[in-house]
């Protein structure tokens, strides 16, 4: 039987799902864009999975989790079980934090020091990972800039794996020793860290959470090689990390375009879409970007959700126009898949390329949302999928709201909370953008069409 170790709300968000494994913890994060009020639900599964749902009913501040062991399901009432705590107009004090990824040579550190040698008037600490015991990088940048309030080194394995403890201990330092006297994190991974459990981090771990907030994925891509990677087929259960790390980011900066022609970097840039369609592009030589493409992204933040889906979605109809199709069902509702893209990209290329099965899909809806059964095929969605389903962002329409509700997710954690008022001349339309592995995006769209009011 599952146990229920301990859960807290202290928003008026709606919606909330999760998906526990055997022995593992999760938690949720909800974070109220007026207010910035943060609730946390922990759920620890112990030893048998089992699959709980926040439930919302007509009345704002009343929540019901549903909990399922095997078979059973139990509804619980919340407000009886566990503790409300309301936690108005906290401001988001929280330090912001940077991961800057990308695969080996892909110029991370060059990036990382056009930063630190930026006029930005922000103080830097940065963590360095990389593996092996001498820190060549660490010393490279120490040695190039006086710009960083302070560099630390993790040099015993990679941050996605056997270290990611020392990350939380050194973040964790880092704030109860240094702060006041930094106003920003810059995470450098290794060139093979799958960045999931790095992102993760940052919500699973209290001491970091409550302190630092996670402020966006950087992923450097290397225009000349890149493609190689991409294209490498990896054994049966290992991720293709240069795949993953564009993924899971919010800026792709596709550095050394000296090395390319133009129609290489073309192809490129068409095939990261594929990939992540969410995610801003931008093309640089020696990582030289404007440093607000970097530091102070927002990436994870609900406030700025709405930029990247409808940027996304802009952009899906602005290229794909020749493939939009209306369904006969009463809903204006497009489903945009990047696919087509990738059948462009081989046709016109003729590259050998494998579909490592990561892409986007984005489904644009108009009507109102049931709640409960948004609730429920959501959850559905995250506990059978949630390992696939890398990233997702969305603004939706519920019935009987007047505010939208904005969410995004990372694998089983999910954030939402409703934002600003529907306006009067706005079409109510839903907009879901999924990047993962495996998507289908039929089965995506009918489950979200049965959704409908
Ligand atoms: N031609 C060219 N070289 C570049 C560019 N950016 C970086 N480099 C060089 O590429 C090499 C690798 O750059 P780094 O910044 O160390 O790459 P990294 O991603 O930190 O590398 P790892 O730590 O090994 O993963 C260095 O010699 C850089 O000077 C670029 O835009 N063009």
């Amino acid at each position: 039987m599952a146990t229920l170790l301990r859960l807290d709300i202290a928003t008026t968000t709606p919606l909330a799902f999760t998906v526990p494994r055997a022995n593992t913890s999760f938690k949720y994060r909800f974070a109220s864009s007026a207010s910035r009020r943060v609730a946390t639900v922990s759920l620890r599964t112990n030893p048998s999975p089992f699959y709980p749902a926040a439930l919302y009913s007509n009345s704002r501040r009343r929540f019901h989790s549903a909990v399922a062991s095997d078979s059973s399901l139990a509804l619980l009432d919340t407000e009886d079980s566990f503790d409300l705590v309301a936690d108005d107009n906290l401001p988001d004090n929280r330090i912001p934090a940077t991961i800057i990824t990308g695969f080996l040579g892909s110029g991370k550190t060059t990036l990382l020091n056009h930063i630190l040698t930026g006029d930005h008037g922000k103080r830097i600490a940065v963590i360095e990972n990389e593996f092996g015991e001498v820190d060549i990088d660490g010393s490279l940048v120490a040695a190039k800039t006086a710009g960083a309030e302070d560099i630390m080194m993790l040099n015993n394995g990679c941050l996605c794996c056997t270290v990611r403890g020392d990350l939380v201990r050194m973040i964790s330092e880092l704030v109860q020793e240094k702060k006041g006297r930094f106003d920003h994190i810059v995470i450098e991974t290794t060139g093979l860290a799958n960045p999931a459990p790095i992102i993760q981090t940052f919500y699973a771990e209290d001491d970091i959470f409550n302190d630092v907030k996670l402020d966006g994925v950087v992923t450097l891509v290397d225009a000349k090689h890149a493609r190689l990677h991409l294209d490498e087929v990896k054994p049966e259960g290992y991720v293709n990390e240069a795949v993953e790390q564009i993924a899971y980011a919010d800026r792709i900066i596709v550095n050394k375009t000296d090395l390319v022609g133009e129609p290489e970097l073309a192809s490129l840039m068409q095939r990261i879409k594929t990939i992540n369609s969410m995610a801003h592009l931008k093309r640089t030589k020696y990582g030289k970007v404007d440093l607000d493409y970097v530091l102070g992204i927002g990436g994870f933040d609900l406030e700025r959700i709405e930029s990247s889906v409808n940027e996304e979605v802009k952009e899906n109809h602005e290229g794909h126009d020749d493939h939009h199709h209306d369904h006969d069902h009463g809903h204006d509702c497009h489903d945009h898949h990047n696919e087509h893209d990738h059948e462009h990209e081989h046709n016109h290329s003729h590259d050998h390329t494998h579909d490592p099965g990561v892409a986007s899909v984005s489904l644009v809806c108009e009507g109102d949302l049931d709640l409960e059964k948004a609730n429920m095929w959501l959850g559905a969605l995250l506990y059978q999928r949630s390992e696939d389903i890398y990233r997702m962002k969305g603004i939706l329409s519920v019935e009987d709201m007047d505010e939208r509700f904005v969410f995004q997710g990372v694998h089983e954690i999910f954030e939402g909370s409703p934002d600003r008022l529907w306006r009067k001349d706005e079409k109510r339309t839903n907009k879901i953008v999924f990047i993962g592995k495996n998507l289908n995006r039929e089965e995506l769209e009918m489950g979200f069409r049965g959704c409908l009011v």
